[in-house]
C-alpha cells in the first residue's frame, strides 16, 4: 500500500454574499484541532474578518502549518465588497475564478481535493456562465488537453443514504427524453467504481429507482422502466455489477436504509434529493463522482436569509470536509 503525504483541502469562497464565508469560519473553529482535516479557503481575506483569525498564505502547502492557529486564506483578487444576503452579479467572475483555482490545485496534487461553497446558479447564468453548476464546470476543468470532459455524476450522501442522479438540473418534462440505456450503463459503472475506490465497498449493491409510479407496473403506467432502465440493469449485471432492475421510487430509499442497497440511482434531481434532505437537512453532502479530483460540497444553497441574519449552520460544510478528507485518504492509500 502506497502512502503519500496528506494535503490540505481547497475550499472555494462560493457566493460571497451567501452563507459561505460564515460557515467556512465556523467550520474552521470546529475543525482546527484536527490536522487531518486541514483546509484553506480561496477568497478575499476581508470576508472572514471578525469571524475567525485570518492568515494569508501564498501557496496551498502553507495551510498545514497555519491551520491550528488561524483560517488560512489564499487571497483572490478583485472580489467586490458585498453585503451578506445581498447577491451582487459583479462578484461572478471572482466566484468562478475561485472554483477554477481550487480545481487546478487538486489536479496538480497541491490540494487533496476541493470543497465548494454554495453559488447562486441564476446569478452566474446571468453573466454568461455556461455550465449548470459546479458539477459540470469542474468536470470541464478536469478535461485532459484535447480530450472530452469526464462524465461527472452527482451523488448525495446523508441520512444513511447514498443517492446518485441520472438527471440533474433539467426540466422535469425533459427527463424521459434524457434517459438512455447506454448512459445509464455508463452511470452505473461510474457509481460502482467510485463506491469501491472512494468508499471502500468491494462489491457495492446498487438499485435503480423507477421513473413512473410503481416502477411502471410492467409498462402499463409508463414504459421507461421496461424500455430503458431494466435493460441497463441487465447489461450492468452482465459486467459483474450488482445492480437491481428499477425499484419503485416510493420504497427504494427505505430498502436502502434497511441495508438492501449501498446506493440508489434516482432518475430525477428531486426524487433523489428529497429523501436525503428530509432525513438529514443539515448534514447532507453533495459529491461529484467520476472525476480525477475529489470534489464535495454542502447540499444546501446560498441561504441568503441565514447569511443576512447571521444564523447559517456549518454542519453540511463540515460533513463535506470530512467526506472529502476520507475520499482523499482512500485515494492516497490506493492511487
Ligand atoms: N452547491 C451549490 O452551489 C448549490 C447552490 N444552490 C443555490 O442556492 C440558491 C438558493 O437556493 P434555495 O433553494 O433557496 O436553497 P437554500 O439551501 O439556499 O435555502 C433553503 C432554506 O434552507 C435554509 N438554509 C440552507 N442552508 C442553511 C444553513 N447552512 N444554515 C441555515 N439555514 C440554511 C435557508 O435559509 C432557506 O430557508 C439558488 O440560487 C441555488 O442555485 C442550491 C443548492 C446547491
Ligand atoms: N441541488 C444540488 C445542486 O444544485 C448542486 O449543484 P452543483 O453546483 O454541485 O453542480
Amino acid at each position: 500500500m502506497t502512502h503519500l503525504p496528506p494535503l490540505p483541502l481547497a475550499l472555494t469562497m462560493g457566493d460571497p454574499a451567501g452563507c459561505g464565508p460564515a460557515i467556512t469560519a465556523a467550520a474552521w473553529h470546529q475543525l482546527r484541532a484536527e490536522p487531518g482535516l486541514a483546509f484553506y479557503v480561496i477568497g478575499a481575506p476581508a470576508l472572514y474578518a471578525g469571524m475567525a483569525p485570518v492568515r494569508e498564505i501564498s501557496a496551498p502547502s502553507d495551510a498545514l502549518g497555519v491551520f491550528a492557529e488561524a483560517l488560512p486564506v489564499l487571497p483572490l483578487a478583485d472580489v467586490p465588497a458585498v453585503q451578506p444576503g445581498q447577491p451582487d452579479a459583479s462578484a461572478a467572475p471572482a466566484i468562478i475564478r475561485a472554483i477554477a483555482l481550487a480545481t487546478s490545485h487538486a489536479l496538480a496534487h497541491q490540494a487533496g481535493g476541493l470543497v465548494t461553497n454554495p453559488i447562486n446558479k441564476a446569478l452566474l447564468y446571468g453573466t454568461g456562465f455556461a455550465y449548470p453548476g459546479h458539477t459540470e464546470y469542474v468536470a470541464h476543468l478536469c478535461a485532459a488537453p484535447g480530450a472530452p470532459a469526464p462524465r461527472p455524476v452527482m451523488m448525495l450522501v446523508g441520512g444513511g443514504l447514498r443517492v446518485a442522479l441520472a438527471t440533474i438540473h433539467i426540466r422535469l418534462a425533459d427527463v424521459p427524453g434524457a434517459l438512455d440505456t447506454a448512459a445509464l450503463v455508463a452511470l452505473g459503472e461510474i457509481v460502482a467504481a467510485a463506491l469501491t475506490r472512494d468508499f471502500g465497498l468491494a462489491t457495492p449493491r446498487i438499485a435503480f429507482s423507477g421513473l413512473n409510479p410503481h416502477a411502471g407496473e410492467n409498462g402499463t403506467i409508463g414504459d421507461e422502466e421496461v424500455r430503458i432502465i431494466n435493460p441497463a440493469a441487465h447489461l450492468l449485471r452482465q459486467k459483474g455489477i450488482d445492480m437491481s432492475d428499477a425499484r419503485p421510487g416510493d420504497t427504494v430509499f427505505a430498502e436502502a436504509l434497511a441495508g438492501a442497497y449501498d446506493a440508489v440511482i434516482a432518475m430525477t434531481h428531486d426524487q433523489g434529493l428529497i429523501p436525503v434532505k428530509t432525513l438529514d437537512l443539515w448534514g447532507g453532502v453533495n459529491v461529484t463522482l467520476g472525476l480525477p479530483v475529489v470534489r464535495t460540497s454542502p447540499d444546501h444553497g446560498t441561504a441568503y436569509d441565514a447569511a443576512a441574519a447571521g444564523t447559517a449552520r456549518p454542519d453540511s460544510l463540515i460533513a463535506a470536509i470530512r467526506l472529502a478528507a476520507a475520499m482523499a485518504d482512500a485515494r492516497r492509500a490506493t492511487p
